[in-house]
C-alpha cells in the first residue's frame, strides 16, 4: 500500500484574530500568524501593541472575538480536553519566574506538570532530570527554588515548561533583570534547544542574537514580519513603531 505522507502543521497558526476586551477597546485587529516548526520567532512592538493580548489567546486564556487559533494543528477551543492539551502545547514562560515556582524544591517544581499529566515513577523521574539538564540545572534539584538567583529560577522556570515536552516555548521578555553573563547563558541554552519558540521582547539585540524572524505588531496589527536583520537594519521601520536599538550596537546587515 502507498501510504500519504501528510505534512507537518506549524507550531502555531493564527487566523484572522481579532479581539476585544469586554470594555470594547480592540486590542487585536485581524492577526495572522504561522511559525513552522522548529522556527524561532521574535515578537516585538511598543508597549500596549497588543503582544500579551495575542500571547494569551495561544493557550486559550483568551477567545478570539472573530478568527481562530491551531496549535500544531490542533483548535484552541474552550472544550475542556482540549483545553488541556493545548496548554501542556504551549509552555509560556512568565516574565516573573516566581508566578512559576511555588513548590519547596526545584525537582519538584519541575515535576509539577508531568505529574498532573498522569506520570508517576521513574518516567516522570526522566521528565525532571532531561528538562534540568536542558537549561543547565540539574546540581540544583533538590534546592529551594528562592534560594536561587533570578537567572537560576528562571532557567528553572523554563525547564517547568520543556517538561510537559511542549510544541511550543512562549517566552515573555526572558532578558528581562538578567545580568550580562545570565542574559548569554539563557540565550546559549535557548539556542541548544530543539523547539519552536515565540519570543516576546523589547531586547532587539536579543531578538538578533536568538531568532532568525521577527515580526513587528503595533496598535493591534502586524505590521512587519521578516528575518530579523532585515527589521533591525531598517531605522525608519522601527521608528514608526517606536522600536529602538541601544546605544552603540549597529546590526550587519544580512
Ligand atoms: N483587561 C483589559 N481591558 C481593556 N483593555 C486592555 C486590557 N488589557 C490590555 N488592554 C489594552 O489592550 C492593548 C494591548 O495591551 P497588551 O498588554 O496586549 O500590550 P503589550 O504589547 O503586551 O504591551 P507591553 O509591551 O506594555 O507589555 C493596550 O491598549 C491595553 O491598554
Amino acid at each position: 500500500m502507498i501510504g500519504v505522507v501528510q505534512p507537518t502543521p506549524p507550531s502555531l497558526d493564527v487566523r484572522g484574530v481579532r479581539y476585544a476586551y469586554p470594555d470594547g477597546h480592540v486590542a487585536l485587529h485581524g492577526v495572522d500568524l504561522t511559525v513552522p516548526r522548529g522556527e524561532r520567532v521574535a515578537l516585538l512592538g511598543p508597549n500596549g501593541a497588543g503582544k500579551t493580548t495575542l500571547v494569551l489567546h495561544l493557550n486559550g486564556i483568551l477567545t478570539p472575538t472573530e478568527g481562530s487559533v491551531r496549535v500544531g494543528g490542533l483548535a484552541v477551543s474552550q472544550d475542556r480536553a482540549t483545553l488541556a492539551e493545548v496548554r501542556r502545547r504551549v509552555g509560556i514562560v512568565f516574565q516573573d519566574p516566581d508566578d512559576q515556582l511555588f513548590l519547596p524544591t526545584v525537582a519538584e517544581d519541575v515535576a509539577f506538570g508531568p505529574a498532573n499529566l498522569g506520570l508517576r515513577g521513574a518516567e516522570l523521574a526522566a521528565r525532571v532530570d532531561e528538562a534540568l539538564a536542558a537549561v543547565g540545572m540539574g546540581e540544583h534539584r533538590d534546592r529551594a527554588p528562592h534560594h536561587l538567583s533570578f537567572g537560576q529560577r528562571r532557567r528553572v522556570a523554563v525547564a517547568t515548561v520543556l517538561a510537559m515536552h511542549p510544541e511550543i516555548l512562549v517566552l515573555d521578555e526572558p532578558s528581562s533583570n538578567l545580568d550580562p553573563a545570565a542574559r548569554r547563558e539563557l540565550a546559549e541554552i535557548l539556542r541548544g534547544l530543539p523547539v519552536t519558540l515565540l519570543m516576546v521582547t523589547h531586547d532587539l539585540p536579543y531578538a538578533l542574537e536568538l531568532c532568525e524572524r521577527s515580526v513587528i505588531l503595533d496598535a493591534g496589527r502586524i505590521v512587519a514580519d521578516a528575518p530579523t536583520p532585515d527589521l533591525l537594519t531598517d531605522p525608519d521601520l522601527l521608528s514608526r513603531h517606536r522600536l529602538e536599538l541601544p546605544y552603540g550596537f549597529t546590526p550587519t546587515p544580512r
